[in-house]
């Protein structure tokens, strides 16, 4: 399997505070795989220093064998990697068509006009149209956002990510705020979307639930450091990841 992400030595510093140090990994083509640790880990940081939030100050990241490390997250999104950002890059006012034709106007290198004919590029509007399918929203292209329940909101979310067509997907708490009927669409969602796709997909997510029946490979950061990494099985009987969550060993 060829790597799709690979990330060298990566750390990040606040200041004299070093969050995540060393951090080196690589994922496959096609790969679903988690990073889990608790709260105050270095997850979000890790996250935002790979996908261009902020250049870390340590290490390396390549896509698709090319160098990314500190480009803005534009130029990420430009390379093949979307990161999901939980809502808050969706216009609530637009419909959700809109919302997805947004990002491919943009792609395009021209200005998304609101009051514009965003429609008349028929390849984008159909483009978004298969996306909108895949996620199970075609049906609700034409309503307003916010009128949409959360989990829709989501979708929308979701949709919005896919619609570049990248070759990997950062997923931040796919399913946070969610009921549970909800978690059980998306992780069903994720799946299908995952399945003989090539599409690689790297989720960080508290409900441990939704990141076992998700992942092939689990990642556990813990004080800044990568603990371990392994499939679920390996990661739910390692003794120092059941220390790191719950302060002791568990026994079968
Ligand atoms: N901008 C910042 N400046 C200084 N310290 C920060 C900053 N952002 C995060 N931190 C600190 O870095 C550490 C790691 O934070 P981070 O948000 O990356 O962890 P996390 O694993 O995502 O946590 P959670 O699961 O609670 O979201 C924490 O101690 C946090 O207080």
């Amino acid at each position: 399997m060829s790597d799709v992400l690979r990330i060298e030595n990566l750390g990040h510093s606040y200041g004299k505070f070093k969050v995540i140090e060393d951090i080196s990994l690589s994922i496959g083509k096609g790969e679903m795989s988690a990073l889990i640790g608790p709260n105050g880990a270095g997850k979000t940081t890790f996250y935002n220093a790979i996908s261009g939030h902020f250049p870390p100050t340590k290490g390396k990241v390549f896509l698709n064998g090319e160098e990314i490390t500190g480009l803005t997250s534009h130029k990420v999104v430009d390379k093949g990697m979307c990161r999901s950002f939980q809502i808050t890059n969706i216009f609530s006012e637009l419909t959700v068509l809109e919302n997805v034709i947004a990002p491919l106007i943009i792609q395009r290198g021209k200005h998304f006009k609101i009051y514009g004919n965003i429609f008349k590029d028929k390849q984008i509007v159909d483009s978004a149209m298969q996306t909108l399918e895949q996620v199970g929203l075609s049906d609700r292209a034409d309503q307003v956002v916010a009128n949409l329940a959360y989990g829709d909101k989501r979708l929308v979310e979701m949709a919005i990510v896919l619609a570049r067509k990248p070759s990997v997907v950062l997923l931040d708490e796919p399913t946070a705020g969610m009921n549970p009927e909800e978690t059980e669409n998306m992780i069903a969602l994720i799946k299908k979307l995952a399945t003989g796709s090539g599409t690689t997909f790297f989720i960080t997510e508290h409900d441990m639930k939704v990141v076992f029946s998700l992942a092939e490979k689990i990642y556990v950061l813990h004080q800044g450091h990568l603990l371990a990494q392994g499939s679920p099985e390996q990661i739910r009987s390692n003794e120092q990841v059941q220390e790191a969550y719950l302060g002791r060993k568990v026994h079968a």
